[in-house]
């Protein structure tokens, strides 16, 4: 078992073992986690890959169908850059609890645990102690890190690190969407602000290590609201895709980058391409790090799709966060969906 720094991890987070506090908890959860545990695949599958230095449309288009996900390799990375983000990241989430939390004040990185779901300023948006999911981040909106000069020097180099990688991340999902405008023959002037480089943000987890982890999740099942998403995890797997109404493992392999398509990109694509259903599972024996990048339309765009009602995605977002706070979870794109005609 790896050594635990407790006086990291939230306090929620703490438990050593089952406390009866945590057993309220994950009981709340343990039927809805019990009947999706049981279609759980527990091997790795391997998915499509993508070589970003020589872009085969016809298997982007392939993937992107039929598994609304890829590896992406050759991605142009330095792989320094990459390390140096990661180790600079298990330092920050190495600190205690409480400079986490004073780290960020006066920041527009946000710090938050328990749920990835967030206002648009980076808050968690607040959910019963049933739904916890076993994770920590910070939330970077790329797009003010700039104006921002930190004084202290952790935090700073830190903002330059996530600065270099996001401008790579905004280079490659610019390159991706583009091929896919192609691939769906959609009209290219239109399109163009379906993806917006400065709506870029990046969300940097540490998945504590978990004594209940059968009985709770790093993040439960989803699909992300984004056009896509860029994740980078490291040796520690647990993440799942749904497909073919089974759940399968990815396997974490180094240097490798996993792009999901979104919500955003369902739409816009007339459901010819889907978002996937993802989601985290906690590990008992160490933590898991992962850094994910997402971007959006650009603000104002509406979308314009033979499936959907035409909406922007501010308010897609304000109806998930309505829906978070009202009903407990996202509903997501059949909220926009045009009702089908007749009674079948
Ligand atoms: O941590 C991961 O690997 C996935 C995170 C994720 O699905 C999300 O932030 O939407
Ligand atoms: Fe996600």
């Amino acid at each position: 078992m790896s050594e635990m720094n407790l006086e990291s991890y939230p306090p929620v987070f703490r438990q050593q073992s089952e406390s009866p506090h945590v057993q309220d908890q994950a009981q709340a959860q343990s039927s809805d986690l019990d009947d999706i545990a049981k279609e759980s695949i527990q091997e790795y599958d391997p998915i499509p890959l993508i070589d970003l230095q020589c872009l085969n449309l016809d298997e982007l288009g392939e993937a992107c169908k039929h598994w609304g996900l890829f590896r992406l390799v050759n991605h142009g990375i330095p792989l320094t850059l990459l390390r140096q983000l990661q180790d600079h990241s298990k330092k920050i989430f190495s600190l205690s609890f409480e400079s986490k939390e004073a780290l960020v004040i006066s920041s527009p990185m946000s710090y938050f645990w328990g749920t990835p779901a967030l206002t648009p300023s980076g808050d968690s948006l607040s959910r019963g102690p049933q739904n916890i999911n076993w994770v920590e981040g910070f939330n970077v909106p790329l797009g003010q890190l700039s104006q921002f000069q930190a004084e202290d020097p952790t935090i700073d180099s830190f903002r330059l690190l996530l600065e270099e990688y996001g401008r790579h991340l905004a280079r490659i999902a610019s390159t991706i969407f583009q091929a896919m405008v192609n691939t769906l023959n959609l009209n290219p002037e239109q399109s163009k602000s379906y993806l917006s480089e400065s709506t870029g943000f990046i969300r940097v987890y540490r998945y504590p290590q978990c004594f209940v982890a059968n009985e709770t999740w790093g993040m439960e099942a989803h699909t992300d609201s984004s056009v896509l998403s860029i994740l980078n995890q490291e040796q520690v797997g647990g993440f799942e895709h749904f497909k073919d109404d089974k759940w399968f493992q990815i396997e974490p392999i180094p240097d490798t980058l996993i792009l999901n398509l979104g919500d955003m990109l369902q739409a816009i694509s007339n459901d010819e391409y889907k978002s996937v259903k993802h989601r985290v599972k906690p590990n008992k024996y160490g933590e898991r790090y992962s850094i994910c990048y997402f971007v959006f339309p650009a603000e104002g765009s509406v979308i314009q799709s033979s499936k959907y009602k035409p909406f922007t995605y501010s308010d897609f977002q304000a109806q998930v966060q309505q829906d978070i706070k009202t009903i407990g979870f996202k509903v997501g794109l059949e909220r926009f969906r045009f009702k089908q005609n007749g009674s079948g």
